[in-house]
């Protein structure tokens, strides 16, 4: 076996991803190399989309996620658009189906380049998100940041897309709220037994929301898709906003989500290539390709 595997440094719309060609390979992506391929700035990333074979019949690929932090993740919307762009432009299929822990996912590549991933159906049960205690109600949970008698984010919604969601609504502009310093401390919050990823939302229209994120093992990204479709999820159970949102991300990026009928969410985004190289799964080391140098 290849003591390296190639894979391509990518952007979905400005979340930082690896994506790592573990094909027809045994071994997986080490939690060691990827706090080594996140300590250099070359390849400095928010999340790995490792690309095994299919473990499951009618899946064309096994999908291992991983923080830039070396934990495991359950989803991820923005890297699985970098994962079908990648793979699209080797096959040139423009649909798959792919199993990752959260389930099976099928995404699609359209003529516009555009890519849209079912990313399944939301859970709002307490254990389903999950939450060390039962509320009976997770539209809006008892969970506050700041001065007792002013907190400056509070009764969040929380939503599982596979993976654990709180979305704080706020009415001012997202970038007043020091979510560098309240994140962390939300993130890893006794509530949250597998922490969190903390999104604050702005709900701009019925069809138009700003959101930013503090994800969980990643920290302040430039795009989270699985906190857009929590976020659209959770504010139209609240009636904040139809199930058809469009979303202004930090990294100046737009995402699209529709909840659809069948209780499917369909997050519909752009993905960007960078360059690729080549490394080794159990330490990091990586080099660039010659031909793909900038
Ligand atoms: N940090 C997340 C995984 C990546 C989510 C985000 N990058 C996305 O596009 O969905 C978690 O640990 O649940």
């Amino acid at each position: 076996m290849a003591s390296t595997a190639p894979f391509a440094k990518m952007n979905g719309i400005g979340n930082e991803i690896i994506v790592a060609d573990m094909r027809g390979r045994a071994d997986r992506v080490t939690p060691a190399a990827a706090l080594a391929l996140n300590a250099d700035a070359a390849t400095k990333f928010d999340q790995i989309m490792a690309i095994h074979d299919a473990k499951t019949p009618g899946t064309a690929f096994f999908i291992d996620i991983l923080n830039s932090d070396g934990t495991g993740a359950q989803a991820c919307g923005n890297g699985m658009r970098c994962v079908v762009q990648a793979l699209a432009a080797e096959t040139g299929q423009k649909t798959f189906a792919f199993e990752t822990v959260a389930g099976i996912l099928n995404a699609e590549e359209h003529a516009d380049g555009l890519i849209s991933v079912d990313m399944g159906k939301p859970r709002f049960g307490w254990q389903d998100i999950p939450l060390a205690e039962e509320f009976r109600d997770t539209r809006m949970i008892e969970l506050q940041i700041g001065p007792i008698d002013a907190p400056v984010l509070h009764s969040p919604s929380v939503v599982s897309m596979g993976n654990p969601h709180a979305i704080f609504w706020v009415d001012r502009d997202v970038w007043s709220y020091e979510l560098d310093r309240f994140g962390p401390l939300l993130e890893n919050h006794p509530i949250f037994p597998e922490r969190a990823n903390i999104t604050i939302a702005r709900v701009t229209s019925p069809e138009t929301m700003v959101i930013r994120t503090w994800e969980r093992g990643a920290g302040l990204t430039r795009a989270c898709g699985t906190a857009a479709c929590a976020a659209v999820v959770a504010a139209a159970r609240t009636r904040r906003t139809g199930r058809s949102v469009s979303l202004v991300t930090p990294g100046g990026g737009s995402l699209h989500v529709e909840w659809r009928g069948d209780d499917h969410v369909i997050l519909t985004g752009a993905a960007e290539w960078e360059f690729s190289g080549s490394f080794d799964p159990s330490t990091g080391v990586w080099a660039r390709d010659t031909e793909s140098a900038a």
